[in-house]
């Protein structure tokens, strides 16, 4: 049984619950339970707070775990990554009072900023040469320069809107940040070879959320051209339609390339085209 160490209730706990469940693994969910036994994969779900998580995969109290890369690297343990999951996506940035006079990193120097990731800070600080004083608080960072406690912040920050709601602005982006798959390195081989079932339904899903199915009708004397133009798993299928002279394309499209490919084969000739989601897909 591999032991998986996710957030017990957060911003990454809902996604690294629905990404277990995208790989076909069933268990039973109650928030107040703080272990579960999968029912369909030998996979043990413990529910901790999210800090606790690398330190608990690096000790082996549990194999692998679902965290931000921005507690995973504060804690100096980014060489336990295995794979970025493409949620939970932020970053940890320097804000301060929206009326201040700053210009640049430089106007930090001497100043107190505070933050729950003193270490990211220091090095962001320390390579553009400023000197201020970090103090480490453990929440609630945004209120920090309204109560006389720091000067500046960073913190993280995603739609921006808490620090438009305390009266902050953005300044300096120190670190990107996505949730990251984390594995102890020392795993028994029993553990690794599920570790390695659980990456390749995790890189089926991944893939598959990246992907369209598409289907569309061209006439025959267009199907090269068309073909050209659609990226595909190896080739474009074709099948005739009962009209003379049509065919049926369909094909895989990347989301990131799609209204471009669109916009092609419509001017090609397609016409009809349907797309629709993929919920998996192995190459
Ligand atoms: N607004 C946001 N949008 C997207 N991702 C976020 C956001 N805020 C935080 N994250 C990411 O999710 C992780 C968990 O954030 P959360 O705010 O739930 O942590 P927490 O309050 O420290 O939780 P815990 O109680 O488990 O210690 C962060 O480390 C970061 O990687
Ligand atoms: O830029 P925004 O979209 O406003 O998001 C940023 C906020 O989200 C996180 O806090 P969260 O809401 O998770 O609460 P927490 O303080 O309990 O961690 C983070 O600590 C910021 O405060
Ligand atoms: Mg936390």
């Amino acid at each position: 049984m591999l032991r998986i160490a996710i957030q017990k209730s957060g911003r990454l706990s809902e996604e690294s619950l629905n990404l277990i469940r995208e790989c076909g693994i069933s268990f039973i969910y109650s928030s107040l339970k703080l272990k579960t036994e999968c029912t369909n994969f030998p996979l043990e779900i413990l529910f901790l707070r999210d800090d606790d998580i690398p330190g608990y995969v690096a000790d082996g109290v549990a194999d692998i775990g679902i965290v931000g890369e921005n507690v995973l690297v504060e804690e100096g343990k980014a060489d336990l990554t295995v794979e970025r999951l493409g949620f939970s996506r932020c970053r940890l940035s320097l804000a301060v009072p929206r009326g201040s006079d700053y210009e640049s990193v430089q106007d930090l120097n001497g100043k107190n900023i505070a933050t729950s990731y003193p270490n990211l800070l220091q090095a962001f600080l320390e390579a553009r040469g400023v000197q201020a004083h970090i103090h480490t608080i453990s929440g609630s960072v945004e209120i920090a320069p309204s109560i006389g406690l720091a000067d500046a912040i960073c913190d993280i920050v995603s739609s921006g809107s808490t620090l438009i709601s305390n009266g902050l602005r953005e300044v300096e982006r120190v670190f990107k940040s996505e949730a990251v798959l984390i594995a102890n390195p020392e795993l028994p081989q029993e553990k690794q070879q599920i570790l390695e079932k659980l990456l390749f339904r995790i890189h089926a899903v991944q893939r598959a959320s990246r992907a369209k199915y598409i289907l569309l009708n061209s006439p025959n004397d267009k199907i090269a051209e068309i073909s050209r133009l659609l990226p595909s798993i190896k080739a474009p299928t074709v099948l005739p339609l009962a009209e003379e002279g049509w065919s049926s394309l369909h094909s895989v499209v990347n989301e990131d390339d799609f209204w471009e490919i669109i916009e092609k084969i419509k001017a090609a000739g397609a016409q009809g085209i349907l797309v629709v989601p993929i919920e998996k897909m192995i190459v």
